[in-house]
């Protein structure tokens, strides 16, 4: 490995990395290589107790510092992140796998955009005066929670370290975050740059673990918030365990979206959806459209399209920017889903393309396209996180809105036509929480992004966020003499 991915230590509490090397060793495995880059430790209940501590001694004071300054501090780490964008991309892609070509673009890159979009908007965080009868008023304080855990997935470990740190820092909270134990290594650096920036010690904490030192976090009563970004079962328990002690949370789950193409689509747009859609970081996005629902006079266009489009994929080594599809994260992730195929093969679905594991070192898996599958299928109802593409067929509009929404996520919809009023009746009957007509998968930091049904709790990014990490306090002021009934 060329370059040094080892960190200075396991944690980081109170604005030093910290080390403890008494907790679990986690390897840290470049996806590309199988082969371990650097080593970190599990937080031991002394490591995850100091840096909850930490957060919690520093949150009344960064709360008490005005919006402007708060927000100085984040659009500091913003122009930080952005001048270091090369070397984040290239740990990120250690981390991940994921081509330098995509993490160039998109991790670090939308780390910063998060944390500039909310330190604009710290100065702003206000309450509000609510005139009353009589000259009486209310007004209302927009105050932080206190003490918020975010607990990452492995995907997107920049981007998901800063779309929970920004706008839980620019409200005024701290934060503790725990990256997946599969890819510890990018949150350190968000919090280095942080404190680089001007953040006091403890306002934004890492520390390492499995889900057991998440689940250790959440149940702790220094904690007010938990913001977890993971699959619908781990959702489910940190739902649980955060209802104990009745805190806030956000919960980024899980998806089995819809894409939806019309026959009057501009076929290229709506191939290049579907490849976004599904193959973006081999597929492994929780918003993918992995239902593509293609209307039946397009079915054979469409695959034919498809196909050639999948001729220009160059799978290699991420590092080289020539390279645009990189391994899965983990052989663990890759079996789970070449199970996922073999069973599609099974059902009778009609592959199109890939479905194999090319005979190369690294965990790479073919991008993949079934045709002819039906909505019973597993292929067609279980998340499968990898680059697996499923074809369905429609004939109305109707009956693609109800197949859409057949089932129990409700992460993102797309739909695809040339037809005005259809693509806005369709994206009004959707049930997910975030939407797009004639494109997929984008997420700028202006927009929210959450899901409905069983795919989530509150939205992240853009002005929604601010609602999910602070609270309202309303304030009764009398300008009358007292009226009491005795
Ligand atoms: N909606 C969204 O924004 C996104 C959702 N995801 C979802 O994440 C999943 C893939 O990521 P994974 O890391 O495999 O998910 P996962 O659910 O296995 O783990 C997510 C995180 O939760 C922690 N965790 C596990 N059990 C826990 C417990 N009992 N208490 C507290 N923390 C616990 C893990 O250590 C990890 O940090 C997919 O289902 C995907 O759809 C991924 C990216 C974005």
């Amino acid at each position: 490995m060329p370059y040094d991915t080892q960190p200075t230590a396991s944690h980081f509490i109170a604005g030093e990395y910290v080390e403890d090397t008494a907790g679990d060793p986690i390897d840290v495995v470049y996806p590309y290589t199988g082969k371990v880059i650097a080593r970190v430790h599990a937080a031991t209940p002394a490591i995850a107790d100091r840096a909850l501590q930490a957060a919690s001694d520093a949150q009344a004071a960064w709360a008490a510092m005005t919006g402007t300054e708060r927000g100085r501090i984040l659009r500091r780490a913003a122009d930080i992140m952005r001048e270091r964008n090369h070397d984040l991309s290239v740990l990120e892609s250690c981390d991940t796998g994921k081509p330098l070509s995509e993490t160039t673009v998109a991790d670090a890159t939308s780390g910063a955009d998060a944390l500039e979009y909310f330190g604009g908007m710290a100065a702003t965080i206000t309450g509000e005066h609510i005139p009353l009868a009589g000259g009486d008023f209310v007004y209302t304080r927009r105050e932080p929670l206190g003490v918020c855990v975010g607990i990452g997935a492995w995907n997107y470990p920049t981007q998901i370290a800063c779309w929970k740190g920004a706008p839980a820092l620019a409200c005024g909270n701290t934060m503790v975050f725990k990256p997946s134990e599969t890819t510890p290594l990018c949150a350190l650096k968000v919090a280095e740059i942080l404190t680089e920036a001007g953040a006091p010690p403890g306002v934004y904490n890492v520390v390492q673990g499995m889900g057991a030192v998440g689940a250790s976090l959440i149940t702790d009563p220094r904690v007010a918030k938990v913001s977890l970004t993971g699959s619908v079962p781990t959702g489910q328990k940190v739902y649980a365990a955060a209802a104990e002690g009745l805190r806030n949370v956000t919960m980024e789950l899980g998806g089995k979206s819809p894409q939806v193409v019309f026959d009057d689509a501009d076929l290229e747009d709506a191939v290049s959806g579907a490849i976004l859609g599904n193959f973006y970081s081999t597929g492994q996005v929780c918003s993918n459209g992995t239902r593509v629902f293609v209307q039946r006079g397009l079915v054979d266009a469409f695959l034919t399209r498809l196909t050639e489009r999948l001729a220009d994929v160059v799978m290699g080594d991420p590092m080289d920017m020539a390279t645009n599809f990189g391994p899965m994260v983990s052989a663990r992730q890759r079996d789970l889903v070449e199970a996922c195929i073999a069973k599609g093969k099974a059902a009778g679905a009609r592959l199109v393309h890939g479905g194999n594991r090319p005979d190369r070192e690294g965990f790479f898996l073919e991008p993949t396209v079934f045709a002819d599958v039906t909505d019973d299928m597993a292929l067609a109802t279980d998340e499968i996180f990898g680059p697996v593409m499923s074809v369905l067929t429609f004939d109305t509009e109707e009956e693609a809105l109800r197949r859409a929404n057949a089932t129990p996520y409700g992460l993102a919809a797309s739909v695809f036509t040339k037809d005005l009023t259809r693509a806005h009746r369709m994206a009004a009957g959707f049930e997910a929480g975030t939407c797009y007509i004639n494109t997929h998968n984008l997420a700028p930091v202006e927009a929210p992004f959450g899901g409905s049904k069983m795919s989530g709790v509150g939205r992240e990014n853009s002005k929604a966020a601010i609602e999910f990490y602070t609270q309202i306090k309303g304030i009764y002021v009398a300008m009358n003499p007292v009226e009491a009934p005795f």
